[in-house]
């Protein structure tokens, strides 16, 4: 990449008021342009070695990298942090994927799929994640593109860290809900397919569009309703806890992009059509923090997901609640 591509991603991301993800890339640009100034400066030094205001600006600039280069320290111990360093290798596509997984056809889930089987590829046993592939046509998936299109805003997810906000997310995004029309139908009746869970009162869709740079950092799905506080945990409580999501994929994306999911090493690139879905919750009910997961950062192209969590109510019958000891 050059330094002009590396400013045009800080810059972009300084537009979309995503300042503190902005910054690491405007420092490595000025630093990159501070480099070449100061090679410029000394090869006028070699013509006129006596210039002040030449020896001025080269002592100067001297000093500028100096300082971006302590500050490049700064990030290189935030990578020490082990669950940073993991996220980073998934995203890089260098950690040892599973072994002894299967891809098979699924006929059971309804009756729908004796018909019309999907065809599903195991990611991982802990936590178990699969992979649907052909869930989506392409018209389907620019269909949902262009429904979200007319109303993306850009999305910020906080987390607090001490007296700060830490963005979470830097992306647009669009809350579409599931009886829109007959394709928003016929996706809910194939996710009903792909899960076997009800979604009578699960969330809307939520279409998400990251640009180059754009990505979610680290976290769970789940709320873990027993850490949260009362008149949060009030609205939550009435559906449950987010039982599963199912991450479909509108778009391929040149580079970047991937889900990853660090404590597990899976690394999954996103292909148009394809759809991941986990469960979030052991059976017992409680958050299962094997699920930790994070978007990786587009690098070129763009990346389009639509995301459907589903609730814990309504799935008395379809996914009991079990003692842990029931699980494996
Ligand atoms: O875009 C991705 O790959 C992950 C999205 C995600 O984790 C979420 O929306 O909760
Ligand atoms: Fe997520």
């Amino acid at each position: 990449m050059s330094s002009a591509d590396i400013f045009a991603i800080g810059h972009y991301l300084a537009k979309g008021k995503a300042e503190a993800e902005a910054v690491p890339w405007l420092q490595e640009a000025t630093q990159d342009y501070y480099t070449k100034a100061l090679a410029l400066l000394e090869s006028g030094l070699k013509y006129e070695p006596y210039n002040d205001d030449l020896q001025r600006l080269r002592s100067k600039t001297k000093k500028l990298i100096e300082i971006y280069q302590n500050n490049t320290l700064v990030e290189v111990k935030k990578l020490e942090d082990p669950m940073i360093k993991a996220f980073t290798l998934a995203c890089r596509g260098l950690t040892e994927g599973s072994t002894r997984l299967h891809c098979f056809y699924n006929f059971n889930n309804t009756q729908f799929l004796r018909l019309a089987p999907l065809k599903v590829e195991e990611v991982g046993l802990h936590p178990y994640v699969v992979l649907y592939h052909d869930v989506l046509t392409r018209m389907e998936s620019e269909e949902l593109m262009e429904l979200a299109l007319s109303r993306l805003k850009v999305s910020g997810v906080f987390q607090v860290q001490g007296l700060a906000f830490k963005r979470m997310r830097t992306v647009k995004a669009r809350w579409v809900r599931k009886e829109t029309n007959d394709m928003t139908r016929r996706i809910t009746r194939r996710i009903r397919d792909m899960t076997g869970l009800d979604l009578t009162s699960s969330e809307m869709f939520q279409i998400i569009n990251y640009g180059i740079g754009g990505h979610y950092n680290m976290h769970k799905d789940y709320f873990n309703l027993t850490n949260i506080n009362y008149t949060k945990k009030s609205t939550i409580d009435k559906l449950g806890d987010r039982i599963g999501t199912v991450l479909f994929y509108l778009s391929d994306v040149e580079q970047g992009g991937a889900t990853v999911f660090p404590k597990s090493g899976y690394t999954i690139y996103p292909r148009a059509g394809t759809a991941l879905f986990w469960y979030n919750l052991h059976t017992d009910g409680m958050g299962d923090p094997s699920t930790l997961h994070a978007a990786c950062p587009v690098i070129v192209g763009s990346k389009w997901v639509m995301t459907e969590w589903i609730r814990e109510l309504g799935q008395l019958f379809v996914k009991p609640c079990l003692k842990p000891s029931f699980e494996q």
